[in-house]
């Protein structure tokens, strides 16, 4: 799925404009912003887009949608051209107008009419679409009762909750029969009950409508319950793109670690097999020289699948598999092997412990439980000893531009 404009190359070029789902390979951009990127999305799937603020999201909805136009590519849904568009200034244009694209857009705010009633704001969306009105109710009480809405239909927006009028707006989105519906942040403005509501409605959109779906969205739990593949879009660009679990489960940029909640070293593979991280020195002058992270799970830095010599791989491992105990001041030597002595910089309370910074690797952190941390007597400056369990620790191969 990943390459095409996210990959540099393609966008303005061929992409499978008879697949039957959403193919959009756009590269756009606003001000000092461009975004060049490709997902493919097929019926009756959810692919969740994840991305730090103001990596782009939004801006490759609305190119799908056609409220943004791209620079070149194309989006294709279904099979239809909605927009091609070439780099040159005399290549052929296409673009189909937003109206017309049968995309379906839902925004963190639900956007009803205030004057119309539920069952007339839902009604609207099949009488734009030339349905009759007593037809466009009709189809519209059904889908209000499929909802759990019925009961509100007559009521007027302001009458609802944030929730009840979100799930209406989706109701109304999806009257609209769109080919694609793109969820911009659904569940942002809605509280943690109205949130699941809605979460549950929407994972029956590709069972019902079977038409593709973008989710939009900050939260990792979002992309793990409702959606099987996840792009991560950075600065424009398509960062990593698989499957939810292999995304979240081994994340190969900061940002999806820090959404998984895991942490994450890169560096190069030695002759032992060992990740090896070069450190930043403390302000104590005692930083670690070199960070060795083996790992041990099957398949994961040992065995026949271990990255070569030399080349770059990743070390994912979770905070609480790390253990804190009082550096015993003989410094470990620099080949130590998953285990380092480091600098407490931050500590700050987590649900059942405190989660410690360290200076030396301030990318990294450590949860211990409220046992041990008073145990520790935990305090800023701290030296403390890591250590981690093979068995702990991920290690992947990434491609070899990640150390240049
Ligand atoms: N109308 C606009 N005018 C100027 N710059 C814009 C406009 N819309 C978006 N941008 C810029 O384009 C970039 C991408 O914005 P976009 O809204 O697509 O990001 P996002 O990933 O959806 O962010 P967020 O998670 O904060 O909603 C940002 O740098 C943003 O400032």
């Amino acid at each position: 799925m990943s390459g095409g404009a996210s990959g540099g190359g393609s966008a303005g070029g061929a992409v499978s404009a008879t697949s039957a789902g959403l193919v959009a390979d756009v590269a756009a951009s606003i001000g000092a912003f461009e975004l060049r990127a490709r997902i493919e999305v097929a019926p009756g799937e959810i692919l969740a887009v994840l991305g730090p603020n103001g990596a782009g999201k939004s801006t490759l909805l609305h190119a799908i949608a056609g409220t943004v136009l791209p620079d070149s590519g194309s989006v294709h849904v279904g099979g239809r051209e909605l927009t091609r568009r070439g780099a040159g200034p005399r290549s052929a244009q296409h673009d189909v107008a937003p109206e017309q694209r049968r995309v379906g857009l839902l925004g963190q705010q639900p956007l009803l009419f205030p004057h119309l009633s539920v069952l007339e704001n839902v009604a609207f969306a099949a009488r734009a679409r030339g349905a009759r009105t007593h037809a466009a109710r009709a189809a519209a009480r059904a889908r209000l009762e499929q909802f759990g809405l019925a009961e509100l239909a007559l009521r007027r927006p302001r009458q609802l909750s944030g929730g009840q009028q979100q799930r209406v707006a989706l109701a109304r989105t999806l009257a609209a029969e769109p080919e694609v519906l793109l969820l911009d942040e659904p569940f942002a403005a809605l509280d943690v009950q109205a949130a699941a509501e809605m979460r549950e409605l929407i994972s029956g959109v590709p069972g019902s409508a079977r038409i593709p779906v973008v989710l939009v969205t900050h939260d990792p739990l979002d992309a793990i319950v409702l959606a099987r593949r996840s792009v991560v879009l950075q600065e424009g660009r398509i960062a990593a793109d698989g499957a939810t679990s292999e995304v979240l489960g081994h994340p190969t940029t900061p940002f999806a670690a820090a959404l998984a909640g895991v942490n994450l070293v890169v560096g190069s593979v030695d002759d032992e097999g060992c990740v090896v991280v070069p450190a930043t020195p403390s302000a104590h002058g005692q930083g670690v020289p070199l960070f060795r992270l083996r790992g041990s799970a099957p398949g994961t830095g040992t065995g026949d699948t271990d990255p070569p010599v030399g080349s770059a791989a990743s070390a994912v491992f979770s905070p609480g598999a790390v253990h804190a105990a009082p550096a015993d001041h003989r410094a470990p030597a620099a080949s130590a092997v998953n285990r380092w002595t480091g600098t407490v910089a931050q500590l700050r309370p987590v649900p059942g412990g405190v989660r410690i910074g360290i200076a030396e690797l301030p990318d990294l952190v450590v949860d211990v439980p409220s046992a041990a941390a008073v145990s520790l007597d935990l305090t800023t400056g701290a030296r403390l000893d890591f250590t981690i369990p093979a068995a702990e620790v991920s290690v992947r191969a990434l491609p070899a531009s990640v150390l240049r």
